[in-house]
């Protein structure tokens, strides 16, 4: 079987989005051609940052490493995974009887079969409709005042999921109008769109397993030259 290239792969709880809180087996794939400029996992691709160790592991490996663990579920992240095939991996994660979680900017048609599918849509790359159709939830990343209107109006014919999650970009996440600005959007507009944030960075709880790699966020730093 096809192995993959893995940044990461560590026991944790899921941060974000409906899963917030449950156990969650992370593998985060090596790769991304989007190239966000607050990225937070710049070590995936930007390459200033990239390990000089990344592995490639078969899917067996990494399914026998998740179930270990008996999470909840397991997520499969990047760096953009959907520009692997993933086919193999949720198989064998599937044969285990785990469910199996795809984090991705939606901007690839997807290779395999998930129980949950999250979208987190990017300028740099835009979602292919079927993904935005497909997603059981997405997350929109606000980075600026009217992030929100600018996504709502680019992509609001496609959405049919009731989870719009609207988090604020890390870095700015003490910005008070970034903050002011997903407030107000979520009560003049109630459902679908939902206040979230990333819960384990306060928590600090990937970093409790030893095998995941410190965050290189950007933070909308454009001198990083990526
Ligand atoms: N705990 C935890 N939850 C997460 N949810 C989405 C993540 C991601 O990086 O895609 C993430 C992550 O990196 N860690
Ligand atoms: S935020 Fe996601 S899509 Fe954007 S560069 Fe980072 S890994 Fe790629
Ligand atoms: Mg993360």
């Amino acid at each position: 079987m096809k192995q993959l290239p893995i940044h990461e792969s560590f026991f944790t709880w899921q941060g974000e989005g409906v899963h917030m809180g449950r156990s969650a087996f992370f593998i985060r794939t090596f790769g991304c051609p989007v190239k966000c400029p607050w990225c937070d996992s710049a070590g995936t691709w930007h390459p200033d940052y990239i390990p000089k160790d990344i592995e490639r592991q078969s899917p067996i490996e990494l399914a026998e490493m998740s179930v270990k663990h008996n999470p909840d579920c397991v997520v499969i992240t990047g760096g953009e995974p959907a520009i692997h095939d993933l086919t193999s991996l949720t198989t064998a994660l599937h044969e285990r009887g785990l469910k199996v979680h795809l984090e991705t900017s939606g901007a690839f048609p997807l290779q395999g079969d998930f129980d949950w599918v999250t979208v987190s849509p990017k300028w740099q790359k835009m979602p292919l409709e079927e993904n935005l159709r497909r997603a059981d939830e997405i997350k929109i990343i606000v980075e600026s005042d009217n992030s929100i209107d600018r996504w709502n109006q680019a992509i609001h014919k496609f959405i049919t999921t009731t989870h719009v999650w609207l988090h604020p970009e890390w870095s700015q996440r003490d910005d008070p109008s970034i903050l002011r600005s997903i407030t107000e959007w979520a009560k003049a507009h109630g459902s679908p769109f939902r206040p979230g944030y990333q819960l384990h960075k306060l928590y600090h709880a990937d970093l409790l397993d030893s095998r995941s790699r410190s965050n290189v966020p950007l933070g909308g730093n454009q001198k990083l030259g990526f």
